[in-house]
């Protein structure tokens, strides 16, 4: 089942920030919303996630409109880690991950398939040596961990995470990024919104290039991003290549002079 958006618009107040977005998400592969700030791209991902309702058009689960959706079935379908997000209260790091098994519980307490999940979710992030420290006592990396983990925890179908690497250093980051390829691998549709082109040239079966608020280009990474569609949207100068193994290399050479 895809997640797609049609003729989708949106505003914040009377200022369009995001007008005629097409777009479509296979389960199955990671995509990648790539833009520069201020292009839309929390704006599409709260779309998609249910949490902004579209001005015009719609975002839908297969032929199902997620605006729509019950709150509790969109809950345990569709999960968000939303970009930034913080806890303030000393939560242990288990607690605040057993928080994503929420949409599952029947009242009567964790069940065994809850804590499966739980273990499940904190071992995949490498969290459960913290399990039991409090949330504000852990560095910000290892906050972003924990929060990823409380996604997982509550087995959705499709995980939309925005900006999932702020915070991590360089191996957590392909730590994380190789999970979400994983989570893609075993069948559950992943939309990250990222910032680094080399690790989405890298990692991305399918990319999303937002330009102003609507979509620049759309499809594999070698059609999309590209030395001119780089300069446009970006305004940078890039140099593609391929290696002996055919896996594409990215450089950045700097900023196009005018
Ligand atoms: N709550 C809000 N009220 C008014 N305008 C907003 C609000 N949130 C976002 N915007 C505006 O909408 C536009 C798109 O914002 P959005 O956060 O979707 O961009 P983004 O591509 O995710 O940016 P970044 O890479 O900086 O996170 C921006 O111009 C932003 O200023």
């Amino acid at each position: 089942m895809n997640l797609n958006v049609q003729n989708l618009g949106f505003a914040h107040g009377s200022t369009a920030t995001l007008e005629g977005i097409n777009a479509s998400f296979e389960a199955g592969r990671l995509s990648v919303i790539l833009g520069p700030n201020g292009a839309g791209k929390s704006t599409l991902l709260a779309c998609l996630a249910g949490l902004r309702m579209p001005n015009s058009g719609a975002a839908k689960l297969g032929d199902e409109d997620i605006a729509a959706m019950p709150a509790p079935t969109r809950a345990k379908r569709i999960g968000l880690l939303p970009q930034g997000a913080e806890t303030h209260w000393a939560i242990t790091s288990e607690a605040l991950v057993a928080l994503g098994r929420i949409p599952h519980l029947r009242g009567a307490g964790a069940s065994a398939d809850d804590r499966r999940a739980i273990a499940a979710a904190m071992h995949a992030t490498a969290t459960d040596g913290f399990a039991h420290h409090p949330i504000t006592q852990l560095s910000g990396g290892e906050r972003a961990r924990v929060l990823l983990a409380r996604v997982l925890a509550g087995e959705p179908e499709w995980i939309l995470a925005d900006e999932p690497l702020a915070n991590l250093d360089p191996g957590y980051q392909l730590d994380i990024l190789d999970l979400l390829r994983q989570q893609a691998r075993g069948g559950k549709g992943v939309v990250a919104v990222l910032h680094d082109l080399h690790h989405a040239v890298r990692f991305a079966d399918h990319v999303v290039l937002l330009h102003q608020g609507s979509v620049f280009a759309q499809g594999a990474v070698d059609d999309v991003i590209t030395a001119p569609n780089l300069a446009t949207v970006y305004g940078i100068d890039a140099l593609l290549s391929k290696d002996e193994e055919g896996a594409t290399q990215l450089l950045i050479k700097g900023k196009m002079r005018s």
